[in-house]
């Protein structure tokens, strides 16, 4: 059984809904990221068109010959995490959140998988890398618009968790982010032996949870996306992709911010679930992460009324120097 609700977000893409309103869908959000971890969101206002528009720039970015891609590498540094990376590049494993520099468990199994990465225009300390225009003329422009749109959706998000934690300043959290260091992540699963991803033998993308606030996902129709069960985290739950809605997910920061509260939620994209005429090779999937994360030198300590009886359980942490120890440690 597919246990990640769906939420109506509209009364926050709305203008004209009331505080009422507002309130009942935050509540639904907090409720979903306690027990969960993850939701689909529905009624969040990015035209389908924008987003299909956003997969066909993926898919023509992906087709491209390999030395063109490379012509906008990923740095070695893996804090520095602005363009293209090619199959087996990244190793994403799992790390204690809990250590202050974690240390990544071993993988022997390769991610096949491959990315390229896109800031906010205006960061200097990690600016873009692009291809050159003329290998993928709008290319550039086009994915700042999407960038653009999708942060305007992260801001709604950001207050509706402030109206649903019932914080002093409903704002704290959308103050936390106004310089918009975020990520947009296009993403493409090559095809891939179907038996040797559900025996583990590959994945596209190993067991993990994200490093910071939190994530949004854009997922094609092929299916994989699975989540670690909130009763058994030995389980993993199909993500089925649901058409019109958006994937979100809790980061480790918040959750740290939360003290807990809120769940950061193990997940991992596998074989899509058996369908009928299943070939050998699994389908290409494209899938489109758009990870929110604090402003650099944000101390994140435990948001009032996330106490509970023992108190804060975690020391105040630099946000940025927490997720580039992590960051670094996946390249
Ligand atoms: O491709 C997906 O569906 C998940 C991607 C993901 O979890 C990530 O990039 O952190
Ligand atoms: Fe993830």
């Amino acid at each position: 059984m597919n246990q990640v609700p769906i939420v109506d977000f509209s009364a926050f893409t709305r203008e004209d809904a009331s505080e009422e309103e507002r309130k009942r869908t935050a509540a639904d959000v907090i409720d979903a990221f306690k027990n969960v971890g993850f939701l689909y969101l529905s009624g969040h206002g990015v035209s389908e068109d924008l987003v299909n528009e956003t997969f066909n720039w993926s898919s023509k970015l992906f087709a491209l010959p390999h030395e063109t891609k490379m012509l906008a590498p990923h740095p070695p540094d893996g804090a520095y995490h602005r363009g293209y990376s090619g199959v087996g590049k990244e190793k994403v494993g799992q790390i204690d959140p809990t250590k202050e520099k974690g240390v990544v468990t071993s993988r022997k199994v390769p991610d096949v998988k491959e990315s390229y990465e896109i800031g906010d225009e205006t960061d200097m300390k990690l600016p873009n890398i692009w291809l050159p225009d003329d290998a993928l003329p709008g290319f550039r422009a086009f994915t700042t618009k999407f960038y653009a749109r999708m942060t305007l959706l992260a801001r709604q998000l950001l207050l509706a968790l402030g109206v649903g934690l019932d914080l002093p300043d409903p704002e704290f959290l959308l103050k936390a982010h106004t310089q918009e260091r975020y990520q947009l992540r296009l993403l493409h699963y090559p095809p891939v032996p179907t038996k040797e991803l559900r025996q583990g033998e590959k994945e596209r993308i190993a067991a993990h949870t994200d490093f910071g606030t939190l994530t949004l996902l854009f997922q094609d129709s092929v299916g994989g996306l699975e989540v670690a069960s909130p009763t058994d985290p030995t389980i993993f739950l199909p993500v089925a992709p649901i058409p019109g809605t958006v994937v979100v997910n809790v980061g480790d920061m918040l959750q740290r911010w939360t003290n807990d509260v809120f769940r950061s939620t193990m997940h991992r994209v596998r074989a899509p679930p058996p369908a009928q005429g299943e070939g050998d090779v699994t389908m290409p999937r494209y899938s489109i992460p758009f990870f929110i994360s604090a402003d650099d030198g944000t101390i994140v300590s435990c948001l009032p009324g996330c106490e509970g009886k023992m108190g804060p359980k975690y020391e105040p942490v630099n946000s940025r120097e927490w997720s580039d120890a992590r960051l670094r440690a996946t390249y």
